[in-house]
């Protein structure tokens, strides 16, 4: 075995479905393996953006490593805004670069691709990722190998390995098998304790869940969790669409940009657990009042926070294992509280947060607005199932807050354009499921091109682009200029000419169709070009411009 088979044989024993990349000089060495060996196909896309946009979305989507391969310098220095946003959002993202040989700095020449030092593309690497080595000695590669993918499945953050190109085909010996960290079970009893002993005596106990419940495949168990605990669950905006079919979820908060009874509800509670939240602005940010720290129990990046004192290493899952089972000990007892432990007209908040989301799509000649899209794929869902849904950002992303929750990836926090179209590839690529893309006129600007790859890669999504004309999300905040307009751009024919079948929509009658035919038609992609009514914007992205400029102004 070689060093490159050796990495290949542990990523896919720990989850890894393929290899999304982009070779160059560096790398061919070790791309040459990964066609040769097939231990994981290999999945080029056409700029590197693209390679970690659809390796993150593949990452969050299965809740396991995605595999992000490229060239030394220009290759993978063009992917760093991709895994700066795996990092921000909790994404296990492995990047393995192509470098130089290991005796090609000696010599007193600057090195094509090189920046400013031969080693500064590992430390700008070193910013956005938990863990990195550059594997220049065979004998070591194993154990670095298990290491720094440890580091990345434990604290679900993206990794760095880079391959000098003399060493990919050099003799290693297998990586050891997956070994998890131990933790201090007296830590994690006292913990749980201290956290069960404040929500039961809170007056208003309620939870919140964030990204990491589904970053550590625990779902299910949080949503037994929040039924024993009988409290009230809300998610964070970047958790939407968890815990979907719990009986005690009441919906997304969203700050003043949400539901007021929710907001109120959360914000007033005297006993708040926040499970897997990332404490964000985006999570946060338009808040009616700061939360009092006193009264709130976050557990995030393997860390408890209760209160003032902080717990370490308490990895998330261990935490909700043991709070299960103190429950089990008969601490139900105690904790039955008024909540959705008891019938549906028992929930605290009455489902307050569960917005009625728009149905009955209107086929009429009639503009078309975001609110309309909401309804029309509420109406879809409804009829032909959930497909997996990656969004960029954008009004296309508030928008589908009002659409009714089903698995989807969005990059909610840090929030980079180009996501979409790649994220949802991705998607198709690692479910073998057909995905739906939903991405605005500005965002498939730049990345869309890598549509064109489709047929190549026999995966055919559906494509609906929120046209409006404009980089709406910048433009409501200052209607007052006209940079934010982007003119008319004929996506329908931009995608006749990438392989895939465009469709124009600029009447509601006209979209109902167009998604009837896309959803029809099989082997090729399909894009929607949706001609949204000027200036249209969904009512959450509304709420949330009222709720920015009333949070900045201090009302
Ligand atoms: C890579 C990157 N560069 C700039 C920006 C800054 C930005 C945030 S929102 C936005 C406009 C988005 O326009 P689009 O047409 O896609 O969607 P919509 O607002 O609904 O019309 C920009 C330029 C971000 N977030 N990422
Ligand atoms: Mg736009």
């Amino acid at each position: 075995m070689n060093l490159t088979e050796a990495l290949l044989h542990a990523l896919k024993e720990r989850g890894a479905k393929e290899v999304y990349g982009i070779p160059g000089d560096f790398a061919l060495p070790y791309f040459k393996i990964i066609e040769s060996t097939g231990i994981l196909p290999l999945v080029t896309l056409s700029h590197e953006p693209a390679v970690g946009f659809a390796a993150d979305a593949s990452a969050r989507f299965r809740g396991g490593l995605g595999v992000a391969a490229v060239t030394y310098g220009a290759g993978a220095l063009n992917m760093v805004n991709a895994i700066a946003q795996a990092y921000a959002e909790k994404s296990p993202v492995v990047v393995i670069s192509g470098a130089p040989g290991t005796h090609e700095g000696g010599h007193g020449l600057l090195l094509h691709h090189q920046a400013k030092h031969l080693d500064s593309q590992y430390r700008m690497y070193k910013e956005v990722t938990c863990d990195q080595a550059v594997l220049d000695d065979p004998a070591t590669a194993p154990e670095t190998i298990a290491r720094v993918l440890q580091s990345c499945i434990e604290h679900s953050r993206p990794v760095y390995l880079e391959i000098p190109r003399d060493l990919p085909a050099a003799p290693c010996a297998p990586v050891p098998a997956f070994a998890a960290s131990g933790t201090d079970a007296d830590a994690v009893d006292a913990c749980a304790r201290d956290v069960l002993q404040r929500v039961q005596s809170a007056a208003l106990p309620m939870m919140m869940v964030g990204v990491e419940v589904r970053r550590y495949g625990i779902e299910d168990k949080v949503a037994l969790l929040a039924e024993r605990l009988g409290v009230p669950v809300v998610t964070s905006f970047m958790g939407r669409g968890l815990l979907a079919s719990a009986s005690c979820l009441e919906g997304t908060y969203l700050g003043m940009a949400g539901d007021e009874t929710l907001s109120e509800a959360v914000e007033s509670s005297d006993g708040l657990l926040l499970l897997g939240v990332i404490m964000s602005d985006t999570n946060f940010g338009v808040s009616g009042s700061q939360l009092d720290r006193r009264r709130v129990m976050h557990a995030e990046d393997r860390q408890v926070r209760v209160g003032y004192h902080v717990y370490h290493d308490i990895p998330l899952g261990a935490l909700v294992d043991r709070l299960l089972a103190l429950l089990d000990d008969g601490q139900e007892a105690d904790m039955a509280l008024s909540g959705c432990g008891g019938s549906s007209d028992d929930r605290a908040l009455q489902g307050a947060g569960l917005a009625v989301n728009p149905r009955g799509f209107m086929a009429d000649a009639a503009d078309i607005t975001p609110t309309d899209i909401a309804a029309l794929l509420n109406d879809f869902f409804a009829s032909h199932g959930a497909m997996p849904v990656a969004s960029d950002i954008g009004d296309c992303l508030f928008t589908m807050l009002s659409v009714d929750a089903i698995p989807m990836v969005a990059p909610g926090y840090y929030a980079s354009m180009g996501f979409g179209v790649p994220a949802g590839m991705g998607l198709q690529i690692t479910t073998k499921e057909r995905s739906l893309i939903l991405v605005g006129d500005g965002a498939f600007q730049m990345t869309g091109m890598e549509l064109g790859n489709c047929t190549r890669l026999g995966i055919d999504p559906i494509v609906l682009v929120f046209n409006n004309s404009s980089w709406e999300m910048l433009h409501v905040f200052q209607p007052e200029t006209a940079y934010s307009n982007l003119g008319e751009w004929d996506f329908a024919a931009v995608a006749d000419g990438l392989g895939g079948r465009g469709h124009r929509a600029a009447t509601r009658a006209e979209l109902a169709r167009a998604l009837t035919q896309a959803h029809a038609e099989r082997g090729r992609f399909q894009l929607i070009d949706a001609r949204l009514a000027p200036h249209s914007l969904s009512p959450t992205l509304a709420r949330f411009v009222e709720g920015v400029r009333r949070f900045s102004s201090g009302q």
